[in-house]
């Protein structure tokens, strides 16, 4: 899954992955995160989520990172803002407004100081979306540039010869074996997945938190 899949989805407008309202599963679990209002949550590989526009209506500052520059357009014509845009650094976009900074570009030439001080990382259909030979790397960089920050984890399990990702199936052990050295993995929900997967493969989505140590 290079930026060359991700930009002809977009193009192509094959975004089965967006919801089209936000995740309930945010709205019940984002106390556990414990923010006041003004903290500032990254959400890695942010597609055009509406779940962006929940957050901010709740106060919370938000920066993200997106590979497609026409879904963070989107983003920003869905939220009826116009940004500020800017070449902060070779391949890397910056959308900013008051209270919402994207960058477009690749989460891994993302870092920390760019990236800024954040309270919480919200992670849904961002782990998930990356091939096991990527998740490693991209939990170590989210830790680095994140200065471990808390974050509240949507995952997808199911089994993985039966459909290929994305989503990729990720178990407990493989979040247990990502993120178990830093922080207290705790599950809040297992629910199954309304519907299926991919035209109807059983799979169970999971909620995380997961708190510094
Ligand atoms: C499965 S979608 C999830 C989007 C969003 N989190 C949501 O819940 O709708 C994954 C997104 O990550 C973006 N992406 C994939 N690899 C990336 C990378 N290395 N850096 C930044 N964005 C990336 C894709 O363009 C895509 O929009």
């Amino acid at each position: 899954m290079d930026a060359q899949f991700w930009n002809m989805k977009w193009q192509k407008n094959q975004i089965g992955f967006h919801l089209s309202a936000v995740n309930p599963l945010l709205v019940k679990y984002f106390p556990v995160l414990g923010l006041q209002e003004g903290a500032r949550v990254f959400v890695p590989l942010c597609g055009k989520t509406l779940d962006i526009h929940w957050l901010l209506q709740r106060g919370i500052n938000v920066v993200g990172v997106e590979l497609s520059q026409i879904a963070v357009e989107q983003l920003f014509s869905e939220l009826g803002i116009t940004p500020q845009i800017s070449h902060i650094a070779p391949n890397m976009l910056c959308f900013q407004a008051e209270n919402v900074n994207i960058f477009v570009g690749d989460i891994f030439t993302l870092s920390r100081k760019l990236l800024g001080n954040v309270q919480a990382i919200y992670d849904r259909a961002a782990l998930v979306a990356l091939p096991p030979a990527m998740r490693a790397t991209y939990a170590e960089h989210l830790l680095d540039i994140s200065s471990k920050a808390k974050q509240l984890l949507v995952t997808l399990e199911y089994d993985q010869t039966c459909i290929a990702g994305p989503p990729f199936s990720v178990t407990q052990q493989d979040i247990q074996q990502y993120y178990g050295a830093e922080y207290a993995i705790r599950c809040l929900e297992n629910t199954s997945f309304s519907g299926g997967l991919k035209g109807g493969t059983p799979a169970t989505e999971s909620v995380w938190s997961l708190q510094p140590e």
